[in-house]
């Protein structure tokens, strides 16, 4: 689905996330969780988000659904600071206080503690599902002991606890995805952007996974989780609709 810019629309300033002086501390008083304010992204003359304004308090777990090209993958990389560098950006994406760049993510992810399952799970198919979980854990500082702990305790929440020597390459689709999961829950985010975490599961894992996202949830964490599975939409306690760009009221 292709939208045309009209006159006047996104990207007659770039400002916020976008701003290519770095980070824009034009909101340091918003409140700790994920705040997106009029947020638009172009990429060229296609507008795949439009005005969109977002708050998801610390302990909410929220749906964000609509049909394909939506915009959901980009509201989502727009909040984790890794859109496309080709993408014109305005507004401003705020997590825990502090403004995130579109093209931000390893400082959203370390500092922010911002962490994302992305659509097409983003694991490294050489690596075991293990070295997936264990690898970003160190690389973000985390003790040996205690990484190699919370990769063992991951994989096992995702059941897939004797399966961490396997290679990715050899797992199922709805196996890697659930690697994935495990990978994101392992780091503790205060902010966790799953992009269609439940799409390759079965039924049984489909629950496994959505009562890990709201045990992140419960445990103070603002969870954003773009979904077409509308069994997976109602485990969320808010769900907002994003048609061709824009939020529109859920049905
Ligand atoms: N890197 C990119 N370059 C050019 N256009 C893009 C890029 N990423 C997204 N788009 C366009 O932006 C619009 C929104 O795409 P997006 O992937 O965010 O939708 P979506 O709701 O996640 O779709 P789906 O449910 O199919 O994954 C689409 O028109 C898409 O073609």
């Amino acid at each position: 689905m292709s939208r045309r810019r009209g006159s006047g629309e996104v990207g007659s300033q770039r400002t916020g996330v976008g701003a290519s002086d770095g980070l824009d501390r034009g909101h340091t008083s918003a409140p700790a969780g994920l705040t997106a304010y009029g947020l638009g992204v172009r990429f060229g003359e296609v507008v795949a988000l439009d005005d969109v304004t977002l708050e998801v308090a610390p302990g909410e777990l929220v749906a964000v659904s609509g049909p394909s090209g939506a915009g959901k993958s980009t509201l989502l990389s727009s909040l984790a600071g890794a859109l496309d560098p080709a993408a014109s950006v305005t507004g401003q994406v705020v997590v825990a206080g502090a403004p995130v760049r579109s093209s931000g993510a390893r400082e959203a992810t370390v500092r922010l503690g911002v962490a994302v399952v992305p659509q097409g799970n983003g694991l490294a198919a050489v690596l075991t599902a293990a070295e997936n979980v264990l690898v970003p854990l160190l690389e973000a500082g985390v003790r040996a002991s205690e990484a190699m702990a919370r990769t063992r305790e991951a994989l096992e929440a995702v059941g897939l606890g004797d399966s961490g020597d396997h290679l990715v390459e050899e797992l199922s689709g709805g196996q890697q995805q659930r690697v994935a999961v495990a990978r994101a829950v392992a780091a503790r985010p205060r902010i966790l952007l799953a992009d269609e975490p439940t799409s390759e599961l079965d039924h049984a894992n489909r629950e496994l996974v959505l009562a890990l996202l709201q045990g992140l949830a419960a445990d103070g964490a603002a969870v954003v989780m773009a979904t077409h599975d509308l069994e997976a939409a109602a485990g969320a306690v808010r769900r907002i609709v994003l048609d061709e760009g824009r939020v529109s009221p859920a049905p």
